[in-house]
């Protein structure tokens, strides 16, 4: 459905939509091919913002880690400052850990501040916001905290059987990387998760990645969006 291509044109840009179903609801979802001349050119004056999507275990937080080395962003994890927020003893700590116990979504209002927080105090103005909107209540919330939108949306498409796989063998002592609490995981992000990634897909946003594949092999395929910022 999807097709991206480094197209030789720097002026290219082509949509076409297709209609697929997704959680008992049909969505349109748009075809976009784009050049990578369609990535807006950054300026120190404003921030850089790319947000992060894919379903849990899809490889965001390690590809996150490859673009921060290749181009300099600063990775900023919804999920990290979440489980920081509890591991400091906040008093949100308790109701975040059961709602990542039950794989539920945190109020965008607590997650919002502590991306802005965390925006506000870095010095780099180039951002990987990972995890981040997992729903259109957080994509809205964004919007009007922060008062911008993203610049570049990535969505790192995984299969479902794939994402436990990987998930069940992270052993980093997440209290989600259980087979219970990622079968809701899977649930709330078909549920929750689509109708953001239409929303960029309509705006010529979205960059979905084919996330399978050796580490290398996907990065391989994510250079190219922000090539245009090593020049
Ligand atoms: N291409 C890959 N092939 C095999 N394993 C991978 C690949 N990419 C990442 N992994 C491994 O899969 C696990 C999940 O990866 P990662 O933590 O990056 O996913 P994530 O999308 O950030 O997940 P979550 O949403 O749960 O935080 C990790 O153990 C990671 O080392
Ligand atoms: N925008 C977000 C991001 C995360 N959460 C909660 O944290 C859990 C772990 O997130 P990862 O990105 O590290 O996988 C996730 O399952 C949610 O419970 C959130 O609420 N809102
Ligand atoms: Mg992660």
């Amino acid at each position: 459905m999807w097709r991206r291509v480094a197209s030789v044109s720097h002026l290219f840009s082509h949509s076409k939509s297709t209609k697929f179903n997704q959680g008992g609801s049909t969505f349109k979802i748009w075809e976009t091919i784009t050049s990578e001349s369609e990535i807006p050119t950054p300026s120190k004056g404003s921030p850089f913002i790319t947000f992060v999507l894919g379903g849990p275990g899809s490889g965001k937080g390690t590809q996150c880690a490859k673009i921060v080395e290749a181009f300099g962003f600063t990775h900023i994890s919804a999920g990290d400052l979440l489980r920081r927020e509890i591991a400091s003893g906040s008093a949100y700590g308790s109701v975040i850990l059961s709602t990542i116990r039950e794989g539920k979504i945190v109020p965008s209002q607590v997650t919002v501040q502590l991306i802005q927080k965390e925006m506000e105090s870095s010095d780099n103005y180039k951002f990987l916001i990972d995890g981040f909107p997992r729903s259109e209540e957080n994509r809205k919330a964004f919007e009007q905290t922060i008062g911008t939108e993203p610049d570049v949306v990535l969505f790192f498409d995984c299969p479902e059987q794939e994402m436990v796989k990987r998930v069940l063998n992270r052993n980093q002592g997440r209290v989600d990387d259980n087979i219970d609490t990622i079968k809701k995981r899977l649930e709330i992000f078909d549920e929750l998760n689509w109708p953001v990634i239409n929303y960029y897909s309509q705006r010529g946003k979205l960059h979905k990645i084919n996330a399978v594949g050796t580490v290398d092999e996907i990065f391989e395929k994510v250079r190219p969006i922000f090539a245009p910022l090593s020049k």
